[in-house]
Order: C-alpha cells, then structure tokens, then sequence
C-alpha cells in the first residue's frame, strides 16, 4: 500500500462536559488543532501521475474545515449530542469525509503538542 497525508490547521473552543466538574477540561477552553488526513491506494491503483490523490484536491477539506471548525464551539459545530473529545472529532470527521474520499484510512486529531488521537476504522 501506499500511504499519504497532509495537515490542516483550525483553532477552536471546546467544553467536555461529561467529565467530572473537577476535571480543568469540564471548563470552556481551546485548542489550536491539527488535523491529518491519511489516505492510501494499492500500487496498481496510483493515478497516472501516480498519485493515491493529487494533495490539491483535498483544498476542499481545508475550505470545509475553515467553514465549519474554526474559530467556532465545537460542541456546536459538531451538532451536539456527542463529546468534543480528540476521539470523537477524528472518528466524526473520518465519517463526513469517506464518501468524497473513499482513499481515507485514517484521520489524526491533535490538541496540544503532545497528544495526538487516531480513528482507523476496522478494515
Ligand atoms: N483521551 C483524551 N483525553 C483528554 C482529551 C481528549 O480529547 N482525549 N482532552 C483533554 C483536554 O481537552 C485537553 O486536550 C487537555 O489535555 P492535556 O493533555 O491535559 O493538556 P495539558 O496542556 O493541560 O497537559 P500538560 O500535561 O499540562 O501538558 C484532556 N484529556
Ligand atoms: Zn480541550
């Protein structure tokens, strides 16, 4: 298989509401995240150019992103009803985004510089 990725920036507030009110992420605050979309292709499958997706066509991710995420709540722009933990915005984000690209393998969500979290779903 071949592999490739690209990084997308947004920043954003969250509240994680389900946790125990003690807990310093029960209380609005933000983060500046990094998102990485990966996608793969047999090799067989590379485009003529060989590419698994030429990098530009996933402008559209980055325009939808900036729409939608940043700058904004994220327990509103995720529709409420689920957690805005890193888990849970990569897994919804993989979900959004398989039927544009059915190349995804991976999404990666990160909030500060040493946390990162991975959805892959089963293949
Ligand atoms: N498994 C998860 N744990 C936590 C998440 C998450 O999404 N998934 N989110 C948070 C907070 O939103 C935030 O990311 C804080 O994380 P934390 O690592 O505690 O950040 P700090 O900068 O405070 O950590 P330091 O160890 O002080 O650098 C919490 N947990
Ligand atoms: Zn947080």
């Amino acid at each position: 298989m071949l592999t490739i990725t690209k990084e997308f920036h947004f920043s954003a507030s969250h509240v994680l509401d389900r946790l125990p009110s003690w807990h310093p992420c029960a209380r609005m605050h933000g983060h500046n995240y990094v998102v990485v979309l990966e996608l793969s292709a047999r090799r067989e499958d590379l485009t003529e150019a060989g590419f698994v997706r030429d990098y530009r066509e996933l402008d559209a991710f980055k325009k939808w992103m900036d729409d939608t995420l940043d700058h904004r709540h994220l327990n509103e722009a995720m529709g409420g009803g689920i957690s805005p933990s890193a888990e849970n915005l990569a897994a919804w984000i993989f979900d959004l985004w398989i039927e544009r690209f059915p190349e995804l393998t991976a999404v990666k969500v990160s909030e500060t510089p040493k946390t990162w979290a991975e959805y892959r779903p089963p293949r």
